[in-house]
C-alpha cells in the first residue's frame, strides 16, 4: 500500500483503507502502537501492528492471539479491541486510544498516590481483571505499565499479549518451554512452573498495589534473587515503609501476595469491595486535589463484611496462615489490630462505627470545593464506567446504603469465591494436563524456561538415579504428587524404604518407572508445587514449626532455581538435604506426626527414617 514503506516508519499510513497512522507511541516486544485514526467514523484510535522485524511464525500467531483475547473481554476497564486485520502480511489490531499515562509513569514522575487515589487506582484494574477472569481470560502480565489511564482518568487493563484463555490452555500449553510474566511481578506458582490463573493475576495486583503503596514493589534486587523471593519470602509489611497505610489495606495486600493461590482473595470484584471499604474510611489526600484527610481512623481488624460476614473471605483473611505469620512478627501491629478489645469492640459494633461513619460524612460535609470538584470529576469518569459510578455511589453513600452493601457483598462474596474455585479447579486441570509452559519471560531473560531445563535434569536423574542416594532422594520427589497429580494406575508409587539406607536417604522412596521427559518435567513442577501446598496447609493448621516452613520454602526455591540453571547435581544435593532435614524435624517434633505435610510425604511415596546414630543435623 502507497504510504507504507520499509519499517512502518513512515506517518500517514493507511491500513485497509481505514486506519491512517499518525505517529509511533511506542514499541513492544511484538508490535509497535501507533496513534491512528479510523476514517470511517472520524475519530481517533489507537493502531497496534505486528513490527516488521518479527517473522517468526509463533510470534505472529501470538499477536493474532492476543486480538481474539482482549477482544472476548468487554469491560469499562478493559482497554476496548475494535477490530482486527492484516495488511501486507502483518496482523493489526485497532483499539481505543489511550490518552493518560500508565501507572509505571505515573508512579516513575508523581510518586506514590495517596491512599484513597490508590484504592480507586488498584479497584478499577481489580475489577478489570475480574470481567477478564470471569471471560475465561487470564492476563499473566499484569504490571504497573499494562494498567494505562484513559483521557478522563479511568484506568484500563491493556497488552494481552501473554494472556491465555483457560479452555485453550491445553492445546496451547505445547509449544514452548519459558515462563510467562515480568519476574518483578511473578506470582511463586508461576515460577514453580504453572500456566497461571486467576490467583496468579491477583498476585500480581498486589506487586502492584504494593508498589502504589510504598513507591516499590515488594521484592526488588536482580531477577534471579526476585524469583526466589517470591516463593521463600515473606513480604515485608506495607507499613513498614509508609506508616498511613490502614490496617485494611494493609492486610489486603498481604492477602494478595500469600504464596498459596487458594489463600489470596477469591476474586478481583472481592479485591474492589475491600478497597472500597478502605477508601471509604479515608478522606483523599491533598495530593489528590482534594481536602486535607480527617485523622486515620485507628487500626483495627478488617472491616466487618470482609471478616465477619463473608464466611468466604473470611477464610483467606484471618485463617490465610502467612498474613498471620508477619501479623505474628510485628507485635505492635498484632497489638493493635487483634489484640486491642476496644478495637475490636470498635470496628464489629454498631454504635462505634456509626460513630465513625457519622465523623466521615460529617468531614465530607465539611470539605472544600476542591474536594467537590473532585466528586463531578469522579463523577465525569463514572458515565463511562459503571463500576467507578458504583464505586463513587458507594463511597457516597449513608450508613443504612453501607450496612446494606456489605450484606449484599457478604452473599455475593461466597457466589463469587465458589465461581472463582470453580474456575480455578478447571484452570488447574488444564494446567496440569499440559505438557510445558508458553510464552517469554520479561526482564528475565533464560536460555529455556523452567518445564524445559526440569525435564532434561529430570530425564537425567531418572537414568542415573537410584539406587545412589541422591538418586533416591531425587526419585522421593519426583515420586511425591499430590492425588490430584498423580499418573499411574494406583497413585501410589510408595514401597517400605531399604533398611540398608545411609543418612542421606533419611528420606527415602520406591524407585519410580522411568517416564518420558515430558512427563518428568510436569513431575518436577507439580510435586515441588505439591509439597509447598502441602507444607502451607500444614502451617494453616498447625503442627509445623514456622521457621521449619520457612526452610522447606526456602529449599523448595532452591531446587527449582537450580532447575532453572540446569544444575541437575546440585538440586539433587537439595532435595537430599531437604530428605534429611524433614527427618530431622519429625524426630525433633518440629513436625506433627499427622497432618497434610505428613499425609502427603507418605501417600506419594516418602517414607521418613531417623538418621543413623552418629550424623546429626545443623541443628544438634
Ligand atoms: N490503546 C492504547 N492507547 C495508547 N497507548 C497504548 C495503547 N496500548 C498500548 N499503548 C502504549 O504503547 C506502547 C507499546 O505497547 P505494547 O503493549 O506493545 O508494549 P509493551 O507492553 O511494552 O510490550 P509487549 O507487547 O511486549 O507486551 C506502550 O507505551 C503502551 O503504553
Amino acid at each position: 500500500m502507497a504510504g507504507i514503506v520499509g519499517g512502518w516508519e513512515r506517518a500517514q499510513a493507511v491500513l485497509a483503507g481505514r486506519y491512517r497512522l499518525d505517529e509511533l507511541i511506542g514499541r513492544g516486544g511484538t508490535g509497535e502502537v501507533w496513534r491512528g485514526h479510523d476514517l470511517r467514523p472520524g475519530w481517533p484510535v489507537a493502531v497496534k501492528i505486528l513490527s516488521p522485524q518479527v517473522t517468526d511464525v509463533s510470534m505472529r500467531e501470538r499477536f493474532a492471539r492476543e486480538a481474539r483475547t482482549a477482544a472476548r473481554v468487554v469491560h469499562p476497564n478493559v482497554v476496548t479491541v475494535f477490530d482486527v486485520g492484516e495488511h501486507e502480511g502483518r496482523p493489526f489490531l485497532v483499539m481505543e486510544l489511550l490518552t493518560g499515562r500508565d501507572l509505571a509513569t505515573e508512579l516513575a514522575e508523581d510518586g506514590p498516590p495517596g491512599i484513597s487515589a490508590m484504592c480507586r487506582l488498584a479497584g478499577q484494574a481489580a475489577v478489570g481483571l475480574d470481567a477478564a477472569h470471569r471471560a475465561g481470560v487470564v492476563h499473566r502480565d499484569v504490571k504497573p505499565a499494562n494498567l494505562h489511564r484513559s483521557g478522563d482518568g479511568a484506568l484500563k487493563v491493556v497488552d494481552f499479549g501473554t494472556a491465555r484463555v483457560a479452555t485453550e490452555a491445553a492445546t496451547r500449553l505445547t509449544s514452548g518451554g519459558d515462563v510467562v510474566g515480568t519476574a518483578a511481578y511473578l506470582s511463586p506458582e508461576q515460577i514453580l512452573g504453572e500456566a497461571g490463573d486467576a490467583a496468579s493475576d491477583l498476585y500480581a495486583l498486589g506487586c502492584v498495589c504494593y508498589e502504589l503503596l510504598c513507591g516499590r514493589p515488594p521484592f526488588v534486587g536482580p531477577a534471579a534473587d526476585l524469583i526466589s523471593q517470591h516463593v521463600r519470602s515473606l513480604p515485608e509489611p506495607p507499613r513498614r515503609h509508609r506508616p498511613d497505610v490502614p490496617v485494611e489495606l494493609e492486610r489486603l495486600v498481604l492477602a494478595l501476595l500469600e504464596k498459596d493461590p487458594a489463600a489470596r482473595p477469591p476474586s478481583g470484584e472481592v479485591v474492589r469491595r475491600v478497597l472500597a471499604g478502605v477508601a471509604r474510611q479515608v478522606a483523599p489526600r491533598a495530593r489528590d486535589g482534594a481536602a486535607p484527610p480527617p485523622p486515620e481512623p485507628e487500626p483495627g481488624p478488617p472491616a466487618r463484611a470482609w471478616t465477619t460476614e463473608a464466611p468466604s473471605t473470611r477464610a483467606w483473611t484471618t485463617e490465610a496462615p502467612s498474613t498471620r505469620a508477619w501479623t505474628t512478627e510485628a507485635p505492635s501491629t498484632r497489638a493493635r489490630s487483634t489484640e486491642a478489645p476496644s478495637t475490636r469492640a470498635r470496628s464489629t459494633e454498631a454504635p462505634s462505627t456509626r460513630a465513625r461513619s457519622t465523623e466521615a460524612l460529617s468531614t465530607e460535609a465539611r470539605s472544600t470545593e476542591v474536594r467537590s470538584r473532585e466528586v463531578r470529576r469522579v463523577d465525569a469518569r463514572s458515565t463511562e464506567a459503571p463500576s467507578t459510578r458504583a464505586w463513587t455511589a458507594e463511597a457516597r453513600s449513608t450508613e443504612a446504603g453501607a450496612a446494606r452493601d456489605w450484606t449484599a457483598e457478604a452473599r455475593s462474596t461466597e457466589v463469587w469465591a465458589a465461581e472463582a474455585w470453580t474456575a480455578r479447579a478447571r484452570t488447574g486441570e488444564a494446567a496440569r494436563s499440559a505438557e510445558s509452559v508458553p510464552g517469554r519471560l520479561r526482564g528475565w531473560h533464560v536460555g529455556a524456561g523452567l518445564g524445559v531445563l526440569a525435564a532434561l535434569v529430570a530425564g537425567a536423574l531418572w537414568t542415573s538415579a537410584p539406587p545412589d542416594p541422591a538418586g533416591s532422594a531425587a526419585a522421593a520427589i519426583t515420586s511425591a504428587a499430590p492425588s490430584a497429580t498423580r499418573s499411574g494406575p494406583s497413585g501410589l508409587p510408595s514401597a517400605p524404604p531399604s533398611p540398608s539406607r545411609t543418612a542421606s536417604q533419611s528420606v527415602s522412596a520406591a524407585p519410580s518407572p522411568a517416564p518420558s521427559r515430558t512427563a518428568a518435567a510436569q513431575g518436577w513442577r507439580a510435586r515441588l508445587l505439591a509439597l509447598s501446598r502441602a507444607v502451607t496447609e500444614q502451617e494453616r493448621r498447625g503442627g509445623i514449626d514456622r521457621k521449619l516452613a520457612r526452610k522447606i520454602r526456602g529449599k523448595i526455591a532452591k531446587i527449582a532455581g537450580k532447575l532453572q540453571e540446569g544444575k541437575g547435581g546440585d538440586a539433587r544435593d537439595e532435595l537430599r538435604e531437604l530428605g534429611r532435614d524433614l527427618a530431622e524435624a519429625r524426630r525433633k517434633g518440629r513436625l506433627a506426626s499427622e497432618g497434610p505435610l505428613l499425609t502427603f510425604l507418605r501417600d506419594s511415596g516418602f517414607a521418613l527414617a531417623s538418621p543413623p546414630r552418629g550424623r546429626g543435623s545443623d541443628d544438634d
